[in-house]
């Protein structure tokens, strides 16, 4: 029972994977919360996939020098002390790697680790629940932190700082307060960026680290280890072609190497070479840059309909046949990292190297709005 009077779920490892540590038998199989729909089946693979490439250790963390270095200190003084390691906040785009790190930590303290995410504690019962079954310097992951309801966000600050939450027990005139002691924990969260939780909760994390997506350099040695694990045989070529077109992230380049397998297999002997890397992921719509068919599909339009803009994202969005949510969060992020669209206060604009990478040459007269060179408002 708990606060708000909701059932008390237990948290569960995400996708099935055993945790390290090897301490968390009979937890590791659970189901993910009922809320998460049914991950469809490519989903499936890539999970499956995903977890058998998960670096186990620090040491085989690629890149990422400074959050490594640092959080190595973290985990070394932690351990030196024989106490708990500080909790720990990642923050960075999807698929650099926060998961992986949360593992690995877990596996660093030789700690148990539970998984569980924000969407899944809407209700301060849901993280009594899984505060409540923590078992001493075990290690919480909750991806997704900042999409914590705020009750449960407010009872996470007591339990982060003083190792206790309050639960009611009990409803209407029976409800008795009462506070539980919890065995110290690290609570390592993840969000996308760190700006999006308040600050009170912000400020508890000991630790924080900053995940930046990889340069290609980086992003080709991850190839090449996946490509090991999987056993594809790959040149050091054919892993440049994936990497350079993996938008600087490892879960991008193990996908395309996936990818690119396939073709090889079945075009070829089985050997990844950059040739069979390129025309493998022309198959697959994915350009030199990186860039896919949706990514294509908004510069074009803003390019052929809108003269390079600036135009609104719902004019944009339904341009192209999109959601708005679609195209400003899984299109334009890339993009405008590539300096290929500017978000201006006008609208969407396409900059002279859109221009460029479709081989079009842009309209005369000074730039629009919002990009160099352009007339002050
Ligand atoms: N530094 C790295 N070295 C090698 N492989 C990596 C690295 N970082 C991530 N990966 C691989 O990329 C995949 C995605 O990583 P992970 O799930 O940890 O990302 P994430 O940041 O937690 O993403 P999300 O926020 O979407 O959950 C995993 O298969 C992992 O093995």
């Amino acid at each position: 029972m708990n606060g708000d009077g909701t059932a008390l779920p237990a948290a569960a490892p995400r996708d099935g994977t055993p945790a390290p540590g090897g301490s968390t038998a009979g937890r590791s199989t659970a189901a993910e919360p009922a809320r998460r729909p049914a991950a469809p089946p490519a989903d499936g693979e890539e999970r499956a996939t995903e977890a058998a490439l998960r670096p186990k250790g620090l040491d085989g963390f690629i890149g990422q020098e400074r959050v490594r270095e640092q959080l190595d200190l973290v985990l070394r003084a932690a351990r030196r002390r024989g106490a708990t390691a500080d909790h720990v906040l990642l923050s960075g785009a999807p698929g650099l790697g926060k998961t992986t790190l949360a593992m690995i930590i877990a596996a660093e303290m030789e700690a148990p680790l539970r998984i569980t995410s924000g969407p899944a504690i809407q209700h301060t019962g849901d993280l009594a629940a899984v505060l409540a079954s923590l078992t001493g310097g075990e290690i919480l992951f909750l991806d997704e932190i900042h999409r914590m309801s705020r009750p449960a966000e407010e009872m996470l600050y007591l339990a982060m700082e003083d190792f206790r939450v309050d639960v009611v027990v009990g409803t209407g005139p029976d409800a008795t307060a009462m506070s539980l002691e919890l065995p110290p924990f690290t609570l390592v969260g993840a969000t996308v960026r760190a700006g999006l939780l308040l600050p009170p909760l912000r400020d508890r994390f000991g630790f924080t680290g900053h995940m930046e997506f990889y340069d290609p350099a980086e992003l080709e040695r991850v190839v090449r280890r996946s490509a090991r694990l999987l056993g594809v045989e790959i040149e050091p070529a054919g892993a440049a072609e994936i990497a350079g077109r993996s938008r600087g992230t490892p879960r991008i380049a193990n996908r395309l190497l996936r990818r690119v397998r396939d073709y090889a297999q079945v075009t070829a002997d089985g050997v990844v070479t950059r040739e069979i890397a390129s025309a493998a992921l022309g198959v697959y719509e994915v350009d030199g840059r990186g860039l896919d068919r949706l990514d294509r599909a908004v510069l074009r339009a803003l390019l052929k309909l809108f003269g390079g803009g600036p135009v609104g994202l719902a004019t944009l969005a339904v341009a192209v046949g999109e959601e708005r949510e679609t195209v400003a969060e899984v299109a334009e992020p890339f993009l405008v990292r590539e300096g290929l669209l500017a978000r201006t206060p006008r609208g969407r604009t396409a900059t002279p190297a859109a221009w460029a990478h479709f081989g079009l040459v842009p309209p005369p007269g000074p730039p629009p709005d919002g990009l160099p060179g352009a007339a002050p408002e």
